[in-house]
């Protein structure tokens, strides 16, 4: 007896995957994307799923997406979520990892597979990457589902809120700095079970899937250097911000500046969340580490850990997104959601 085959939707975003050449650099080119998947032999072969695809309107270079664009992908992964086994989104790969990010926290309950990939070379030019990613994803969705929202890009499927676009013009674009990839598609796939079990703590199988709706928020990002003044991040303060993400030194950072600090402080007496991750590409958070690091717990920062900055200016959004109280936030950002971030 044959099993059937399994039903995977693509949801085409835009970016670099369906581009075409035009005076003003690369643009997205709407029916492009369908017509050369419709085409081709290799994704009607045996082992492949079956596959719908469809495309945003319009469809976007992912500098240009927004939270609006996300809820748009949630709300069309919802709307096809009883008709598939599995979710492809096509995506650019600038924000790709912002976008996998807001996906991880917003939908809850997931029991199906949701891949978002992309490309660095146009499908329209030689030597493109994008049939190769598209090709594993859907593969994958259909052979090694993993029921979370992933990101593959040349060969390794990463958690997506772990993901963060690591190289602008090289093949391997994405890293996934302080956690290991879920899967590794070379000659063999390799799984990395421990890895993937470590997220089933994450569903709630009493619960069916829902999505948990996202809108704009303000929130200010500031990298610290050598030197910057408190007047600097009491202009950002001044701003209609909800939330200040401090790219702090090494394991959490920052000057013992007084004016600085206070600054920070009544911040955070007004309502304003602050939290504290590291600017180093790879390690965490430990603001009892050195001096330096613990006034900025004591003006009342939470730590970040380990996560990537996609995940967290995603899951400030998530949180002030709900009706929720200022404690409920700090609370619920202090807490690992969905496997952003390690807690030790
Ligand atoms: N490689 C890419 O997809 C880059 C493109 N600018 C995008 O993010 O849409």
């Amino acid at each position: 007896m044959t099993s059937a085959k399994k039903r995977i939707y693509i949801a085409y975003t835009g970016g670099t995957i369906g581009m075409k050449k035009s005076p003003n650099g690369y643009i997205p080119v709407e029916g492009y994307v369908t017509d050369v998947l419709n085409s081709m032999t290799e994704l009607n072969r045996p082992e492949m799923p079956e596959f719908t695809i469809s495309e945003f309107c319009p469809v976007l270079d992912s500098s240009n997406m927004s939270p609006n664009d996300w809820q748009n992908i949630a709300n069309d992964i919802k709307q096809n979520y009883q008709d598939y086994d599995g979710f492809v989104v096509l995506h650019g790969t600038d924000t790709m990892a912002y976008t996998a990010s807001a996906l991880s926290f917003m939908l809850d309950n997931l029991d199906k597979p949701v891949i978002v990939t992309g490309s660095q070379i146009p499908l329209s030019q030689i030597r493109s990457d994008g049939l190769h990613n598209l090709l594993n994803a859907l593969y994958i969705a259909a052979n090694y589902p993993i029921n979370e929202v992933t990101l593959f890009f040349n060969n390794r499927l990463y958690r997506g809120n772990r993901a963060t676009k690591a190289d602008a013009d090289g093949f391997n674009a994405f890293d996934s700095p302080n956690f290991p990839p879920l899967i590794d598609a070379g000659i063999q796939i390799e799984v990395n079970a421990e890895a993937i079990n470590a997220h089933q703590s994450f569903t709630n199988i009493n619960t069916s899937f829902n999505i948990i709706n996202i809108t704009d928020q303000p929130i200010g990002v500031v990298s610290l250097y050598p030197g910057i003044s408190h007047l600097v991040i009491k202009n950002i303060l001044a701003q209609p911000v909800n939330a200040l993400i401090i790219q702090s030194y090494g394991v959490g950072n920052a000057p013992e500046n007084k004016s600085l600090l206070t600054e920070i402080e009544s911040a955070n007496d007004r309502g304003i969340l602050v939290v504290n991750r590291t600017q180093c590409h790879r390690g965490s958070v430990d603001m009892e580490g050195y001096a330096t690091g613990k006034a900025l717990q004591s003006a009342g920062v939470l730590s970040a850990h380990d996560m990537t900055l996609e995940a967290c200016l995603t899951k400030i959004h998530h949180l002030l997104s709900q009706d929720l109280s200022f404690e409920q936030v700090r609370q619920l950002f202090s807490q690992n959601l969905k496997g952003e971030m390690t807690i030790d």
